[in-house]
This record gives structure tokens, C-alpha cells and sequence, in this order.
């Protein structure tokens, strides 16, 4: 099970979850120039960044919106990154955040789990009920992928909807968390965890350790740390112990270059270090 190679690498090297959203405007203007185009300086970019922090770091998440909003020659640079991870034996977290009936939903299974854009998990939106996830689910069984899937999310308006109560007392995030917690029993790995887990963000210190205690087996995927406001007591609450889940960090980490002085491949690993210090420090 591909939960397995994760919580190995979370191990061996960290809690931390490199987050390559990488847009043009984050990349140094003097590096750009040195590429042929601004496309090639961003793979260059995400190449270095990947090359300075691999061994310190549990997984990659590559953000999808940020290449598909530069159209078919961002999405060549998606592939690139991917496939550049993939030949390192790494692990790539594509955070798609699908969601669709099951017609579509196997067309999505099938174009990031296999081909151009395959990666090891993907992120989806499982609020569309069983149905929308259960295309993907042979690929978790058969073919070592692995799934997250959107719990609680780290943005404000994450209440709206996620936080309502429903007439039988539980949250609606409750009612998909404990709907879809039945699923990923099937696809435990060696480690105790399953193959699909779960997205929670660290920026609700409220609620986090209401989660972790509903949810004690499941490996989460933490977004929000740093630049969101995330601290790492907020995450720790969320990680049961030094392996409970990945914590991202995709600007935090990118533009470190501009908090120390330094190249900016230098400084993406200073900055994993510094993440990883704090978060493991206080468990
Ligand atoms: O609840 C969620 C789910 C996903 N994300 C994604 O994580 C990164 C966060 O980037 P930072 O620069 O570290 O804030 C980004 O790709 C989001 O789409 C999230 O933030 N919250």
C-alpha cells in the first residue's frame, strides 16, 4: 500500500510536505532570465527545490491550479515535476480536489493515476457522496495509489457548511468523515494507517483535537501551517504523535528566499529544517 512507502518516508525523514505551487511570480527574476522562457525556469525552479529538500521531506504536493492557469505549457510543466518526482522515488501528492458522478469521475481516475499526470495520491472532494469516490478506489487496491480526502478545511469559510449541525448532532464534516472512515477501513496498510485518508487544516485549534479523537486511526494530509496561520502546536494537535500525518507548507517554503537572503533553493531547506525542528520539538 502506498500509505506505507509515506509513513516510512514520514519516518525516515519528517512530517513536512513540500507544497510546489509554484507561480511565475514567486521565481527570482534573475533566475528566470537565465532559461530559455518562464516555462523552463519553472520547472528549473521546482527541480531545485525538490533536489535541496528530498531527503528532508515526506512527499510533494503539487498544486494543479497553479500550472493549469498558465494552459497547455504549464500543464507540460505539471507532467514534468511529476514525472521528475516519480523518477526520484518520490512520492506526489496531486491536489486536484476532484469531484464528479462516476462516468466522470473514472476519466479523472484514470488521467491522474495513470499517464501524463500520474501521480502516488490525489485530493478529492468527497462531498458529493460514496458514489463520486468509488471510481478511484480499484487504482488504491490494485495500482499502490492513495486518495486525501477534503475533511475540514483550513480556510474561514471552512464553517459555512463544514461546521453545520445536522438533526442527528453530528457535524456535516462528521457525517462525510464518519461515512468515508467505513471506506478507508479496507485499505489499511502495514503501518495501521489507510491508503486514503483525510484533508484536516491546522487552522482551527478549536475543533482539531475534537477531530484527532474522532478520527484516531486515520493519516491526515495538514494544510495551513505558516503563512495561513497554522502554528505547530496547532498541528501537533493534529498528528498524533511524529507520524499521524504530512504537514504542507507551499509558500512558507518557496519564498523562503526572501526571509533569509538566500538562494532560493538554500533557503527551501533551511526553511523544511526550521519546520520540521518545530513541529517534532514539542511531541
Ligand atoms: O483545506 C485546504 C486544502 C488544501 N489547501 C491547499 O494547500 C496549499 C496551502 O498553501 P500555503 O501557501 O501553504 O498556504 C494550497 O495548495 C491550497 O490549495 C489548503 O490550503 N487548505
Amino acid at each position: 500500500m502506498i500509505i506505507d512507502k509515506l509513513y516510512k518516508f514520514v519516518e525516515e525523514r519528517g512530517p513536512v510536505c513540500v507544497g510546489l505551487d509554484t507561480s511565475i511570480h514567486y521565481i527570482p527574476e534573475e533566475f528566470i532570465k537565465k532559461h530559455k522562457d518562464e516555462y523552463s525556469a519553472l520547472f528549473e525552479f521546482n527541480r531545485s527545490i525538490i533536489d535541496a529538500t528530498y531527503d528532508i521531506s515526506a512527499c510533494y504536493k503539487v498544486q494543479i491550479a497553479y500550472y493549469e492557469a498558465l494552459g497547455v505549457e504549464g500543464l507540460k510543466v505539471y507532467k514534468e515535476t511529476l514525472k521528475y518526482i516519480k523518477e526520484k522515488g518520490l512520492i506526489a501528492i496531486c491536489d486536484i480536489k476532484r469531484s464528479d458522478i462516476s462516468s466522470t469521475a473514472r476519466m479523472y481516475a484514470k488521467a491522474h493515476f495513470e499517464g501524463d499526470f500520474e501521480g502516488d495520491f490525489i485530493t478529492l472532494n468527497p462531498y458529493m457522496g460514496l458514489d463520486s469516490v468509488e471510481e478511484y478506489l480499484n487504482y488504491v487496491k490494485e495500482k499502490e495509489k492513495g486518495i486525501f480526502l477534503l475533511l475540514k478545511t483550513s480556510n474561514k469559510g471552512s464553517s459555512d457548511i463544514q461546521m453545520m449541525k445536522l438533526e442527528n448532532g453530528r457535524r456535516v464534516y462528521e457525517q462525510v468523515g464518519d461515512l468515508f472512515n467505513k471506506v478507508a477501513e479496507e485499505y489499511k496498510g502495514e503501518c495501521g494507517y489507510s491508503s486514503i485518508g483525510f484533508v484536516v487544516g491546522c487552522t482551527d485549534t478549536k475543533e482539531a483535537s475534537i477531530i484527532r479523537e474522532r478520527y484516531k486511526d486515520s493519516f491526515f494530509l495538514i494544510p495551513g501551517y505558516g503563512v495561513q496561520g497554522g502554528t505547530s502546536e496547532d498541528v501537533r494537535r493534529l498528528m498524533k504523535g511524529k507520524n499521524g500525518g504530512v504537514v504542507n507548507s507551499s509558500r512558507g517554503i518557496l519564498l523562503a528566499y526572501k526571509k533569509y537572503g538566500d538562494d532560493f533553493d538554500v533557503a527551501a531547506r533551511k526553511e523544511v529544517l526550521r519546520m520540521r525542528e518545530e513541529i517534532l520539538n514539542g511531541i
